[in-house]
């Protein structure tokens, strides 16, 4: 085994990466999940891993939150990462304000400071009216939200994101996902963002990469060339994002496999 967390200077780097878990079906056996997966990710770059249904990118994420332990490689950040999930990422007996209060009170910022960077998220996050409600009292796109806030109250430099808006409908996603780019770019932070829809992934990311089946492999990666701030309904109309499109299908169609992606 190889020591995981060292910090780099910014962003997120992965050497040569590894992982099997035990087989649940032959005793003895394990079953190799990730495949010597390298990627970098600077300060401020957004990038998208897209991938088919399990193919490791969850544990990937996993993995570079130190939420788990690889079995060869090694993951470096510039600072410990905030992560938000796809689900049941906010406590839910805290308000909306206390789970965003939540880090900046673990970082020991003094209460009149907390005040008004909760209240500066909430406003940024269109949640001024909810900051007293619980998680329970709200929609599924209000608590996605609570749960990027508090991510993005969160001072470090690296972010990670597993299908933060999967589970909401197309309208609510895609408005949430131009809230992330639009408080995104005021940040330095690297973003590690984990899809299984081509189209979320070119709506965000400066680089997608694209990973294989089981064992996940980094199979291809493509930079973006989208400028910032994104207009959705002309990136649809370019038809270099029907290029790209055609391209990260036919890479995920090599592996039927997989869910279809969207
Ligand atoms: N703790 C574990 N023990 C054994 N196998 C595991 C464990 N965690 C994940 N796996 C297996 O690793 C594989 C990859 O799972 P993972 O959740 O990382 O995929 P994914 O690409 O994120 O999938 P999805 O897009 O469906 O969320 C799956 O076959 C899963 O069953």
């Amino acid at each position: 085994m190889v020591e995981s967390k060292q910090p780099v200077s910014h962003g997120v780097s992965v050497r040569n990466l590894w992982m099997a878990y035990a087989d649940a079906e032959e005793r003895g056996k394990t079953r190799v999940i990730l495949e010597d997966v390298s990627l970098d990710i600077a300060e401020r770059e957004f990038v998208c891993v897209l991938g088919p249904s399990g193919c490791g990118k969850s544990t990937l994420l996993r993995i570079v939150a130190g939420l788990e332990k690889q079995s060869l490689g090694t993951v470096e950040t510039s600072s410990r990462p905030s992560v938000v999930f796809q689900e049941h990422g906010v406590f839910p007996w805290l308000t909306a304000a206390e789970n965003i209060a939540y880090p900046l009170r673990l970082r020991g910022m003094p209460k009149a400071e907390r005040t008004d960077r909760v209240n500066e998220l909430l406003g940024m996050m269109g949640l001024k009216d909810f900051a007293s409600y619980y998680p329970g009292q709200i929609s599924g796109g209000m608590r996605q939200r609570v749960s990027v806030a508090r991510a993005l109250a969160d001072d470090g430099g690296v972010l990670l994101m597993d299908e933060p808006f999967g589970a909401l409908d197309e309208q609510t996603r895609v408005s949430l996902q131009q809230e992330l780019l639009r408080i995104w770019e005021q940040t330095s932070k690297a973003v590690m963002f984990i899809t299984h829809s081509v189209d979320e992934a070119l709506t965000l990311a400066d680089r997608v990469l694209v990973m294989s089946t089981r064992p996940g492999r980094i199979i291809e990666e493509i930079k973006i060339p989208f400028g910032r701030p994104r207009d959705i309904l002309a990136l649809r109309r370019d038809p270099v994002y029907g290029e790209i499109t055609s391209r990260l299908w036919e890479l995920l169609g090599k592996h039927p496999q997989g869910k279809s992606a969207s």
